[in-house]
C-alpha cells in the first residue's frame, strides 16, 4: 500500500516526471443552505508513465470526483494535483490527456468519423491525416459500418466506443477513463478491455480508470486504488503483479493470479486485510 516518492520539482527530463502526482488533495462541496459535502480528503498518489492504476470503491467514495479534480474540470479544495509536472490547469490546456467519461458526450450533429477527429481538427491536423487516423480507430472499436452515423442512430454502447475512439485520436499519454465500458454487454466489454491492454501496450499510455467491477480493474490494472466514502479517501492500494511472462490476454481470467488479485481487491474493499500475495501473484 505504499505510494511511490512525489516528484514536485523540475526536473530536466521531462520522461521521468510521473505522469500524475496528487498530494494531500481535498474537495469540499458547498451544497444547499451552506452545508459542505466533504468528498476527498487526504488523497496522496503518483501514477507512473505507462501505469495503468484503476480506482475502485462503493458509490459516492469519490472515485469520478478525484478524476474531474486531475481532468481539471473541478478544482481540489486543497493539496497539490501535478499532470507530467504541470499544473492540471496548464495541462489541461496542453492537451495533455485523452479523456473518455461515463456520458459519451459526443456532438450530435457530427457523424461517428467526424467526432473521432474532432480533436485532431482542433489541433490543425489536415484532412487527410484525420480521416486515415479516425479510419484506424473505428475499426478498433469495432463500428467500421457506421463510421457515416450520427450519435442517436446509436446504442448508449456504441455512443461510448466512440467516445473511447476519440479519446484515443491523439495518441495521449494519458488517458482519464470515467467507466467507459460500463454501458457496454459483457462480451463486448471483455473485447474493450482486452483492446485498451493492447493499446496502452503500443502507445505506452498511462490510464486513470474508474470501475465498479473487481475483475476489470484485475485484469487491466497495474494498481487498483482502493477507496471508501465519507470522507472519501484511500484505503488501500493493491499491486497487481502477475509475474514474468504472464500476459493480460483472455486466459488470464481463468488464471489462479486473477482469481487471486480478485480475492486481494475484494478483501481491501471489505476492510479485511490484504493476505501476502504468494508466488502467483507478486
Ligand atoms: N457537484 C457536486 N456538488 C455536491 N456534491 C457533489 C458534487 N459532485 C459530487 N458530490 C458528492 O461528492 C461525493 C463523491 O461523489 P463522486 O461522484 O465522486 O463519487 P463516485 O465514487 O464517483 O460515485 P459513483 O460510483 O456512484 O459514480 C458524493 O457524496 C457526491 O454526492
Amino acid at each position: 500500500m505504499t505510494d511511490t516518492a512525489h516528484t514536485t520539482t523540475t526536473t530536466p527530463d521531462a520522461a521521468a516526471l510521473p505522469a500524475i502526482s496528487v498530494r494531500q488533495a481535498g474537495k469540499i462541496f458547498t451544497v444547499a443552505k451552506g452545508a459542505e459535502v466533504q468528498a476527498l480528503t487526504g488523497i496522496d498518489l503518483t501514477v507512473e508513465p505507462g501505469e495503468f492504476v484503476s480506482l475502485i470503491g462503493p458509490s459516492g467514495c469519490g472515485k469520478s470526483t478525484l478524476l474531474r479534480l486531475i481532468a481539471d474540470l473541478d478544482s481540489a479544495t486543497s493539496g497539490e494535483i501535478l499532470v507530467f509536472g504541470k499544473s492540471a490547469r496548464q495541462a489541461r490546456l496542453d492537451q495533455e490527456y485523452g479523456i473518455a467519461f461515463q456520458s459519451a458526450g459526443l456532438l450530435p450533429w457530427r457523424s461517428v468519423q467526424a467526432n473521432i477527429e474532432l480533436p485532431l481538427e482542433l489541433h490543425g491536423v489536415g484532412k487527410a491525416e484525420r480521416a486515415a487516423r479516425a479510419e484506424e480507430l473505428i475499426e478498433l472499436v469495432g463500428l467500421t459500418d457506421f463510421r457515416s452515423r450520427f450519435p442517436d442512430q446509436l446504442s448508449g454502447g456504441m455512443q461510448q466506443r466512440v467516445a473511447i475512439a476519440r479519446s484515443l485520436a491523439e495518441r495521449p499519454k494519458l488517458l482519464l477513463m470515467d467507466e467507459p465500458f460500463g454501458a457496454l454487454d459483457e462480451m463486448t466489454r471483455e473485447r474493450m478491455q482486452q483492446e485498451l491492454v493492447r493499446i496502452c501496450s503500443e502507445t505506452g499510455a498511462a490510464v486513470v480508470f474508474v470501475t465498479h467491477s473487481i475483475p476489470e480493474a484485475v485484469f487491466l490494472s497495474d494498481r487498483v486504488v482502493v477507496m471508501s466514502p465519507r470522507p472519501g479517501r484511500i484505503v488501500d492500494i493493491v499491486s497487481v503483479d502477475l509475474g514474468p511472462g504472464t500476459s493480460r490476454s483472455d486466459s488470464l481470467r481463468e488464471n489462479p493470479a486473477f482469481f487471486a488479485g480478485v480475492t486481494a481487491v475484494r478483501e481491501a474493499l471489505h476492510g479485511s486485510p490484504v493476505a501476502p500475495l504468494g508466488a502467483d501473484i507478486r
